[in-house]
């Protein structure tokens, strides 16, 4: 299954930047709060500076021999006093990182799943649970542990390398020269860095995406895996994938090894460069003992920060690979650029699309010229014109294949067509597609019923269940509207989790329904009673229903007949009943297998 899956755009530099910027833009006070970060990590870094210079200087006092405490002391008093001084400006620099950037993060995090949902459904069910699911969570993880370490560590690792050189500098010019064997490594060690991370950092995330997509395949599908003894190929299939995770994790893990092993090598040639000019110096009575400690604790200093820099450097290459894949899903759904926080209402399509949107038209749901195919050449729906007019019900009949369920889910957004043009509303909130896949949250009755409106009063509730005749759904249970449904709840049957979701239409209040819902069998008091709910939900509102059972033809103001994917016969239930055609014998056959 995830061999089929068409993950989710990456996107390239250019475009990431432009995000970040956006994210950043408009936020004066995260100006002034990374200018008062920096400067709280230059105190910090500062401060660290003091206590090995001390440290030399008390060394070079014991050696020259004296009764006199009072330099050690003030020596002692200035190194405490640093040290209290770095570890506040830390710890400071900690809390403002993470208060700057866990608002973006959130920011970040919202936007992604705003971009999923502006995405057409077909293109997120291409994509694969799994794919989705791990950008907003494995990728915004990632650059939330990577982010509030990132600033500190750049500014205060720069500014501690270069306040440590120029203390080994005042200590002695000469320490200087074993920057001359350590520089040249380092720069060695990072160009084969930056070639070699970026592509295993990207793999290693692609992984992760596929073994959430086998886990939530496995686990959406629990029980039709229990039902056909399939536990063993999950388990199998969850094993590979999670095998694929583990190579990669430990490529990464190699590249990160053989590049700090590279550091080791600088720091070695530093520490023995150190002692061979400070073992010249004062030997050759140019240094003191003094000198030599200060230098070398100095020069330990100095690996702390370059190693951060470097480690950073590697957040960075592994938050980079995330944000880029964060970043494809929030640039594939342009509309979610307006607006930073809560789904995006529009059901624009991602792709260059012959599909458009035109709320001011005079037929608010139609199709012109429409053709749809899952397989290449092979129409499901094959060049469809019908236009819906406003207050109209339009059923749609045919026998099974014919492409009923291809139209209602290419009004209703769930496909882009191929060929043709789809006229729907602009807004999403316009048009509610119901189907026969009914989901029942976990939560109230109550929670269920106003999904699609969350104010809505208990009175409201009612009225709308009552505008059905669906009052039997709250009567269904001894809590009423307080029961609780779904996963930690009781699962209502089919029918009555079909009247659940016309209910919940009838009080979100669209202007547009499109009905593809066939869960009781016809003749049924189930079917009756939602097929009167159904009736009742689109009286008032332009309709498409997709009629599975013919009595919902009957009541519809139109009736398509479809064939193949085409249209064959359009018209009242009347007028086709006269024609003698598809319809008329379709509505005969069915009026016996109900007789019988
Ligand atoms: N996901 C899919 N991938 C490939 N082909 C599909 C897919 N869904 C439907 N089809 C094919 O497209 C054609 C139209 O299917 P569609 O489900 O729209 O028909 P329908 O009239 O709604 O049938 P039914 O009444 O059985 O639901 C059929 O030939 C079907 O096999």
């Amino acid at each position: 299954m995830s061999a089929t899956h068409e993950r989710l755009p990456v996107a390239d530099g250019r475009t990431v930047w432009r995000e970040v910027r956006r994210s950043l833009g408009g936020r004066t006070w995260m100006l002034v709060g990374l200018v008062g970060l920096v400067a709280v990590v230059l105190v910090a870094a500062g401060a660290g500076v003091v206590v090995p210079l001390a440290l030399g200087s008390m060394v070079d006092v014991i050696a020259a021999g004296g009764d006199d405490a009072t330099p050690i002391l003030v020596l002692a008093a200035f190194m405490a006093g640093a040290g209290l001084l770095g570890a506040t400006a830390d710890g400071l620099a900690v809390v403002l990182g993470a208060r700057m950037f866990e608002t973006v993060l959130a920011d970040l995090r919202e936007r992604v799943v705003a971009g999923v949902f502006a995405l057409p459904q077909s293109r997120v069910e291409r994509a694969g649970q799994g794919d989705v699911v791990s950008r907003a969570t494995d990728d915004v993880s990632q650059i939330g542990d990577a982010v509030p370490e990132v600033v500190p560590a750049l500014t205060g690792s720069l500014f501690s390398i270069v306040v440590t050189a120029v203390g080994m500098a005042v200590v002695d010019p000469r320490y200087l020269l074993v920057l001359v064997l350590i520089v040249p490594v380092h720069v060695l060690a990072v160009r084969w860095y930056g070639r070699t991370a970026p592509p295993v950092y990207l793999a290693e995330r692609a992984a992760f995406a596929d073994r959430a997509a086998a886990l939530l395949d496995a686990l959406h599908g629990v029980e039709t895996v229990h039902a056909f003894g399939l536990g063993g190929r999950h388990l199998r299939r969850i094993a590979a994938a999670s095998w694929v995770v583990a190579r990669w994790g430990v490529r990464a893990q190699i590249v990160r090894n053989t590049f700090f092993a590279r550091l080791n090598v600088a720091e070695f040639l530093g520490m023995g460069g150190l002692l061979v000019i400070g073992f010249w110096l004062v030997t050759t009575g140019q240094g003191t003992i003094g000198g030599v400690t200060a230098t070398m604790l100095l020069f330990l200093r100095l690996f702390g920060p370059i190693n951060l820099l470097l480690f950073v450097l590697d957040q960075v290459q592994s938050a980079l690979a995330s944000l880029a894949r964060i970043v494809g899903v929030i640039d594939a759904a342009p509309d979610t650029n307006a607006s930073t926080s809560g789904p995006a209402e529009s059901t624009a399509p991602v792709e260059p699309s012959p599909t458009v949107e035109r709320a001011a038209q005079p037929s608010p749901l139609g199709f012109d010229a429409v053709r749809y195919a899952y397989v290449p050449g092979r129409y499901a729906v094959d060049g469809i014109d019908l236009h819906v007019h406003e207050g109209e019900t339009v059923a749609v009949v045919g026998a099974s294949g014919a492409g009923k369920s291809t139209l209602a889910a290419l009004a209703a957004g769930v496909h882009e067509s191929d060929e043709g043009t789809v006229v729907r509303p602009a807004r999403g909130g316009d048009l509610v597609l119901v189907t026969q896949e009914v989901h029942v949250f976990d939560g109230t009755l109550r929670d269920n019923l106003r999904f699609g409106s969350p104010d809505a009063s208990d009175d409201e509730i009612r009225a709308a269940l009552a505008r059905i005749g669906g009052t039997g759904a709250e009567e269904a249970f001894d809590d009423g509207l307080d029961a609780r449904l779904g996963a930690a709840g009781r699962t209502p049957g089919a029918a009555l989790a079909q009247l659940i979701a016309l209910a919940r239409v009838e009080l979100a209040d669209p202007r547009i329904v499109v009905l593809d819902e066939a869960t009781a069998e016809a003749g049924s008091d189930d079917a009756i009673r939602l097929d009167e709910a159904a009736r009742l939900l689109v009286r008032e509102r332009t309709a498409l229903v997709v009629a599975h059972r013919l009595s919902q033809a009957a009541s519809a103001d139109r009736v398509a007949v479809l064939e193949h994917g085409r249209i064959v016969e359009l018209g009242s239930h009347d007028e086709l009943l006269g024609r003698g055609g598809v319809y008329a014998t379709l509505w005969a056959a069915w009026r016996e297998g109900r007789e019988h």
